[in-house]
Formats: C-alpha cells, structure tokens, sequence
C-alpha cells in the first residue's frame, strides 16, 4: 500500500515537474516568437498618425540584443507600431526618413562599437564629404529624428560606454534631438535598466493606445535568476605548461533535466567573493553532452606589494578548498543565449574555426554540435570521402606537449574524417627561428587558397563561415587583418553582412 502510495506521490510530483517544464518552455518559445515577428517587420500599430518606431540594438554577446527585444515587445504591447533590427542593418535611407529612434548599444575593444555595428560606423558616422550635402556618402542630417540611447558599458574599462556616447554624440550633430537624457548602464546595473523601463513607460503614456498592455505587463524582462549547478569534475589540462593552469569543469543543474542551450553560448556565474558582478564564460559542450562544460585559465592579479594572487572569478572556479569551488560543490550559474555566435544560417555551412587558449571552449561546442548533428540517421545518405571534413580548426598556444587541450577527442575526430586541424604552436620554433613566433594569423595566411576554396565553395560544399574565438588583444585583429588580405576587404565585409564571420573575442 505503502509503495503503490509512494508511487502515486512520486507520478504526481513528475507530472507537476514536467508542466513546469512545458510552460516554462511555452513562454520562451512564444517570446521567441514575438522577437521574431518584430525582427526586420515592421507590425502594424493602430497608434495616432501611425508613427513607426524603431528600435535598434549594438550587442556582442546578446545583452543589448535581448534589451531590444523586450523594448520593442513593450512598444507593440502598448500598440506602436515596431521595427527592430540590428543598427548595422539600417541604411542611410532608412535613417533619413526616421522619426523615432530608440539605441541599445553596447562598447567593446577599446571604446568601440560591437561588430554587427562595423558598417553603421564606417558607412555612416565615419561619413567624410560634408562639403557637399548633395553627394550620397555625405553624412545625413537628421532633423525630423527624435532619439533615446541605453549604452551598455563597464565602469572599469577607460572608454566607459564609449560607443553609445559616440553615437549619441552622433545623431545630435547630424540634427536630431534626444527624447531624454542618454542612459548608462555599468555591467547591466538594475537601476539604470528600471530607468529606462520608465521612459518607455513615459512614452507609452504619451503614444501608446488607451487599453493596451505596456511595460508593466510584460514577462521576462527582468534577467532570469541564477540556478544552483553541481561541479560534477574538474581537470588540470595543462600540468608543467609555461601558461596559466588551464581546467576543464563540467556542471550540471542541482535539481531537474540539463536546459536547453546552443553551441555559441555563455554560461555566467557569480562568484562568492563578488556578489551582482556575474562572469561570462564560453560554452565548452551541447546538452547532448550531458553537462555544461567550460574551459577556464586561472587568470593571477598583482597587488600593491607586487606580488600576485589568483583572479576572483578564475581563482574560486579553478582551486578547491576554502577559497575555491570544491567537486561536488555549488556555483549560482544562468545561461546566455549568444546569437551572434551560434550556427544559425550556418547550420548546414563548412566552419573554419579560429581561436588560441580557453578561446578553444566556445569552437569546441560548434564542433561537438556537428558531431552529435551527423551522429543522427540522417534522411540522404551523406557523401563521403571526396570532398573533405566541413570542420577546420585552426588552434594556437605555446607547447605541444603541454598545451593540446582536448588533444585525443580532436585527434579522433580527425582520423575519422571529420574535421581537420591545424595546431600551431608558436614556442617550438628551431633556436634559428626564436623570435619569429607562429600564431593562427600565420598558419591562415600559409593556407590562403585552402582558405579562399573553403569560403567560396569550391571544396564542392557550401561555401564556409568563420567563427573566431578567443583574445582579442593579439589575436582576433592580427586574424582579422590576415583574412583581409587572404579574402579581399570587401569579401569578408560581405560575409560579415552575411553572419558567416562571427566573432566571440574577449
Ligand atoms: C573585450 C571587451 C571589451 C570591452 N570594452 C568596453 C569598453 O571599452 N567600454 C565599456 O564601457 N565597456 C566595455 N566592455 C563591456 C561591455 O560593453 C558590457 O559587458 C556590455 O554589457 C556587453 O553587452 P552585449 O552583450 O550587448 O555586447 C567590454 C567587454 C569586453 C568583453
């Protein structure tokens, strides 16, 4: 009796687990959708005189993006008329003829402007030509414009929110006149989010329908809470490495099924020692997996006296004990869906992957993502042999023999025909050669026409896309500058319009 009541207990509890699963996935599934239907379409809004706004986002790992989303959903809740997009993607036609403008942009580098935002600045606010209004690359006056900027930034970075400001900066020179004061996030600060929740509020009261839903009804604005997740094991990689011990880390939830994620995405984690200041990380595996993965270098901070101590976040994820997350312990832990470097359009595209050091986590998944891909029956057989792996690696540190990270899994994957890989290790140079280092940037440019066949499809494969991940200082603009000269500057200009180079650098 005991049993069957167990039992029951036990069947009512999945139940109830499952619903919550199902609605949980409802809801994500639906705002999905409405993002969807507002991206590139303008919907029609039954607002007086049926002034279209447009909400444009700058973002480079997805938070400006996702803020677009929610903002441009609160607009149409409240019967406005909608038009989201990224700010890379509005034209000088589009601009001139806006009346309403609302920014969301994030900085990177050194105070620049996020990728995706690359040819708005180049195109636009770089303009030269002021001499002669009339001419088609002159800079836009912008008169009619009315305008609102959120500038995501970090506090600790010299050029604070430098790109928003830049832009603000910007549309007020060409003319057009703010609707309220720019706004300036500090590592998504809630207060400054609530600020702009209220001028949209305010600009619903004064253009919105009387009756419509608005600001205040709408879910999943705020960022979804931190989970608890279990270190299920941890590795040292790198033991006698002349670099950063490097550890591979695998988590899972402390309660219900692995979440839903996509290679390219992050994974961010408070840190004990660093309460509300969350760290990203790159995503190592899919949930084919069965656990999240992360690839992390314990980063060392010099104090005042001169000595060095472990990084906070990088610190406390790769050390046991006191100051450090043990095996089996508790990290607060929420994904981040990464848009810009998923697969995406690419899914049935060759990849050329780029990367060096931990920067190896985020190209790991779109590996593992294809391999779990072809592991499924497919419906056509798929052709073999002849025209080659759809996966190009193309990874670089110092040591061969101590910096191979996943060096057996990749070596398999090889030998079975689907993928290629390039080491390059830029220590073990012959004593003659010191000084010449190899890096990736070198190993692209040695392989220039493979290179060239595998963009264009010439391999008698879809023409590929490249991802590139890892350190952006060094390495992602020396690979940038190689694939200019390999592809042609307007090439890859195109195929970044085109999201086949997507970029997660850091
Ligand atoms: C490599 C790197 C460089 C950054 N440079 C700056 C900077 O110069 N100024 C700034 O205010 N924020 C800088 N940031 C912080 C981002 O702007 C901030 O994290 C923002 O919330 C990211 O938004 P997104 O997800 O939409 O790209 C940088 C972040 C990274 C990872």
């Amino acid at each position: 009796m005991k049993f069957v009541q167990a039992l029951l207990v036990l069947l009512a509890y999945g139940a109830f687990c499952a619903l919550i699963v199902w609605r949980h996935r409802q809801r994500a599934r639906a705002a999905a959708q409405r993002a969807q239907a507002l991206l590139h379409s303008a919907v029609p809004g039954s607002s007086a005189g049926g002034t279209l706004w447009w909400v444009v986002h700058a973002s480079q790992t997805g938070q400006a993006e996702a803020l677009a989303e929610q903002t441009a959903q609160a607009l149409h809740s409240a019967g406005l008329a909608v038009r989201l997009l990224p700010l890379g993607r509005l034209r000088r036609e589009d601009l001139q003829g806006i009346e309403r403008l609302l920014c969301i942009v994030s900085t990177y580098g050194e105070g620049d402007a996020p990728d995706s935002a690359a040819v708005f600045v180049r195109d636009l606010m770089e303009a030269r030509g002021q001499a002669d209004a009339q001419r088609a690359d002159a800079p836009p006056r912008l008169e009619a414009l009315k305008f609102g900027v959120l500038a995501l930034g970090d506090l600790s970075y010299a050029q604070y929110c430098g790109f928003g400001r830049a832009l603000d900066d910007w549309l007020q020179a060409r003319g057009a006149s703010p609707l309220f004061e720019r706004i300036e996030a500090d590592r998504m600060a809630p207060s400054a989010l609530l600020r702009w929740r209220e001028q949209l509020g305010t600009l619903i009261g004064a253009h919105g329908v009387a009756g419509a839903s608005g600001v205040a009804d709408l879910p999943d604005w705020e960022t979804p809470p931190l989970q608890a997740w279990t270190l299920r094991a941890r590795r040292h990689l790198n033991p006698g490495s002349a670099g950063g011990p490097v550890h591979h880390l695998e988590f899972v939830p402390e309660q219900g099924a692995l979440p839903v994620w996509e290679a390219g995405d992050l994974a961010q984690i408070e840190v004990p020692g660093a309460p509300g200041v969350p760290r990203d990380y790159s995503i190592a595996s899919v949930p084919a997996d069965g656990a999240l993965h992360l690839l992390v270098r314990q980063t060392r901070r010099t104090q005042a006296d001169g000595s060095s101590i472990p990084g906070l976040a990088s610190g406390w994820l790769t050390a046991a004990g006191e100051h450090g997350l043990s095996v089996k312990g508790r990290a607060m832990l929420r994904l981040r869906a990464h848009s810009a470097f998923r697969q995406g359009a690419n899914a049935s595209r060759p990849l050329i992957l780029i990367g060096n050091g931990t920067g190896l986590a985020g190209l790991r998944a779109h590996i593992r993502a294809r391999l779990v891909q072809s592991a499924q029956p497919q419906p056509q057989p798929q052709p073999v042999g002849g025209a080659g792996p759809t996966l190009w690696l193309i990874f670089g540190e110092r040591h061969a023999a101590t910096d191979a990270y996943y060096r057996e899994e990749l070596q398999a994957w090889a030998a079975q025909g689907l993928l290629r890989v390039d080491w390059v290790f830029s220590r073990e140079q012959a004593p003659a050669q010191l000084g010449q280092r190899r890096y990736v940037q070198h190993a692209l440019r040695d392989a220039a026409p493979e290179l060239r066949d595998w963009v264009t499809g010439a391999r008698g494969q879809p023409g590929a896309a490249i991802y590139v991940c890892g350190s952006l200082q060094g390495m992602a603009g020396e690979v940038d500058a190689a694939l200019r000269d390999i592809l042609g500057e307007t090439d890859l200009r195109q195929l970044a319009d085109e999201g086949r180079y997507r970029r997660d650098v850091y």
